[in-house]
Formats: C-alpha cells, sequence, structure tokens
C-alpha cells in the first residue's frame, strides 16, 4: 500500500465523513480503514489487539485513525466504542461491519459450542454493532451507510457450515433493515467476497484448498483487498447513495459459474459449439 494518495479516487472524496470499521486492525479492514482515511474520513477503528491496530493507525495520514480496542462480541463495550466514536467526532456516517471469521471443519464434527461461537462473532456481532450504531448515530442523524461482508459463493459453504448460516442471515438481516430504516435515510447492504488473499486467508486454508478456489473462479484469480477497499469506499461515496438492500458480490465471477471456463471437457473450440439443427 504504498503513497499517501487513492490510486483509484479523488482527494477529498469522502471529506468530513466519519466511518466506524470493525476488525481495522489487519486485512481487508485495514486497507479500507487507509483507503477512507486517504479520502478524507475520519477513521475509528476497532478490534481486540491495539497493536494491530497502532500499525493501521501509522500507515494513515495522521490524525485521521482513531483506534479503540473493543471486542464486537461485548455489549457493554461496543456501547462504550460508539459513545466514545459520538463524544470525539460527534457522527458516525458509516459503519463497515468487517469483524468476523470461522474455522474449517466438517459439520458433524462441530459442537455446539463451536457453532455458537461462530454465530456469536459473525450474526450476533453484526446485529449488536448495527443496533447500537443506529439508535445512537444514525436514527437521530437521520442518515448513514451499514455495510457488511459476507461471503461467496452464494450455495453451501462445505467445511464452513456454521459460516455460511451467518453470512446468510446477515445479507438477510442487511435486505430487512434497508426497508424498515429506509425512512430514517439509512442504507443497509452486504458485500459479498470470494477469496481474498490476505494474510490469515493465506495462513488459515491450506495451499491445495486456496488453488482449488482459484481453479473455480472464472476470473482465475483471488481477490486483493484493495478491490474490496475500494468498493466500500465507493458505497461511501455519493455514488453509491441509491444502493440499498443489495449484495454486491465480487468473487472473480465464481457466484455465477463455479469453475473456470472453458471446462477442461470443453478445451476444443469445436466441442463448444454445438450443431444448428433445422
Ligand atoms: C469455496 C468457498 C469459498 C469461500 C471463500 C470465503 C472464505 C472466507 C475466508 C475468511 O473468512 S478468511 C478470514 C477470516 N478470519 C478468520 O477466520 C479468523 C480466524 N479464526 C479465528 O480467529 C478463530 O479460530 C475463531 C474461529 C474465530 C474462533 O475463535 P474464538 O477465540 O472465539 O474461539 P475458541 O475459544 O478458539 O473456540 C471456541 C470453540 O469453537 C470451536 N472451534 C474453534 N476452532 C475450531 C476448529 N479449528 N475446529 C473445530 N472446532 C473449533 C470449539 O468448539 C471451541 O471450543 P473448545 O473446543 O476450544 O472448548
Ligand atoms: N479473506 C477472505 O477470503 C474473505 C474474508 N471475508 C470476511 O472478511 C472479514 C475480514 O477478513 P480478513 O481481512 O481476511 O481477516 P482478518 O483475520 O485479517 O481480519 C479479521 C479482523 O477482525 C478482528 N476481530 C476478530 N474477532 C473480533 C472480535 N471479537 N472483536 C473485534 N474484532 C475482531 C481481528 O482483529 P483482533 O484479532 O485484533 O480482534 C482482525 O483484525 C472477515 O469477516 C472475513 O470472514 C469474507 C469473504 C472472504
Amino acid at each position: 500500500m504504498p503513497g499517501t494518495a487513492s490510486s483509484v479516487f479523488r482527494d477529498g472524496l469522502l471529506d468530513g465523513q466519519v466511518a466506524l470499521i470493525s476488525g481495522a486492525g489487519s486485512g481487508i479492514g485495514r486497507a479500507t480503514a487507509i483507503e477512507f482515511a486517504r479520502l478524507g474520513a475520519t477513521v475509528v477503528g476497532c478490534g481486540r489487539s491495539t497493536e494491530k491496530l497502532d500499525e493501521t493507525a501509522a500507515l494513515c495520514p495522521p490524525g485521521r485513525f482513531d483506534a479503540v480496542a473493543c471486542d464486537v462480541r461485548e455489549e457493554d463495550q461496543v456501547e462504550a466504542l460508539v459513545d466514545g466514536a459520538l463524544e470525539r467526532h460527534e457522527r458516525i456516517d458509516v459503519l463497515f461491519n468487517n469483524a468476523g471469521g470461522q474455522f474449517m471443519a466438517p459439520a458433524e464434527t462441530v459442537s455446539m459450542k463451536g457453532w455458537r461461537t461462530i454465530l456469536r462473532l459473525n450474526l450476533e456481532s453484526v446485529w449488536l454493532m448495527t443496533s447500537t450504531v443506529a439508535n445512537r448515530a444514525m436514527i437521530p442523524q437521520q442518515s448513514g451507510k451499514i455495510i457488511r461482508i459476507t461471503g461467496s459463493p452464494h450455495n453451501g459453504f462445505p467445511l464452513m457450515a456454521h459460516g455460511g448460516v451467518a453470512r446468510a442471515g446477515e445479507e438477510n438481516l442487511m435486505r430487512g433493515l434497508a426497508v424498515e430504516w429506509a425512512r430514517y435515510g439509512i442504507r443497509c447492504l452486504s458485500v459479498a467476497c470470494g477469496p481474498v488473499l490476505t494474510e490469515t486467508f493465506k495462513g488459515k486454508y491450506p495451499i491445495d484448498v486456496q488453488q482449488a478456489m482459484h481453479s473455480q473462479t472464472p476470473l482465475g484469480r483471488a481477490g486483493t483487498e484493495e478491490e474490496v477497499a475500494w468498493m466500500i469506499a465507493f458505497l461511501a461515496s455519493p455514488g453509491g447513495d441509491w444502493h440499498t438492500g443489495s449484495v454486491i458480490t465480487m468473487d472473480g465471477g465464481m457466484d455465477c459459474y463455479r469453475g473456470a471456463f472453458p471446462p477442461k471437457e470443453y478445451a476444443d473450440e469445436a466441442a463448444r459449439t454445438e450443431e444448428r439443427r433445422t
């Protein structure tokens, strides 16, 4: 992430906005915090590790990143995070619910504790952050944008059934709230990502699993954290004002067709064209 200007958007695009980003100490959350800060926003970034947040702060233009240690599963910590952000910055224009994750395991081995761990970290925390920010900031100010990162493809998530259930629930939550909260000027939506080459992703999945994911992607590659950050910045900008309730899928085409095209059986050009019937 060299340089101090966005390589996609004009300077000052997000001037004056206050964004709350969870999981801002690494990966997609960090890249998004840096992009927002470069575009003029003030970012309140949270995560459990203050060391990681301090590293993000050092990568942002000075004074643009406000680091707050907060576990998004804990009600008292989330309330303190939101109240503190309002005391220091007066409003919250964007909430990017980025923190989350899951473990890979065959479904039959997942205990109730493991299941609850993932539903709590993802679905429940998203509701806690969303309802707290909406009630304390966005409904009173009659505006705001709430974005949740979810996953693609939108079929079952083999070996991560708990994660798939959470993400499906989160997308439905954003759709429902988009309808209910339109009257307050609040937009709610999801950005569903296929594999994104963050350090966690690279360290988490065996290399053959990663390669299988890439080869099942029509564009033949994973995404980068900057590509996700650009999408979130666009949605926060006036360009995103007519988006609400939708699920924006960014996955190199994985959701449309699970596999590279043409499949190897159709490698021969002639095998791809059906003979015309008269
Ligand atoms: C083809 C599909 C393409 C899809 C593309 C999308 C792919 C998505 C990628 C990503 O999301 S990558 C980046 C996301 N980041 C992470 O996933 C974070 C990494 N993981 C963690 O931080 C943790 O492991 C956790 C999953 C969040 C759990 O941490 P937590 O501290 O809350 O819980 P624990 O105390 O560790 O565990 C509690 C409980 O959960 C069960 N459990 C945890 N890990 C496993 C495991 N590896 N296998 C089985 N069960 C597990 C277990 O019941 C634990 O309780 P105890 O047994 O320890 O008592
Ligand atoms: N990379 C990928 O391929 C994809 C990722 N996603 C999703 O995107 C999001 C970011 O992923 P990625 O950047 O790869 O992963 P990272 O592991 O780099 O980011 C997750 C961040 O969330 C923070 N976090 C975790 N638990 C909590 C918690 N309880 N409270 C507060 N913060 C927490 C972590 O910091 P700390 O440990 O300090 O709290 C970390 O900075 C996740 O929700 C992930 O599931 C979705 C699709 C694909």
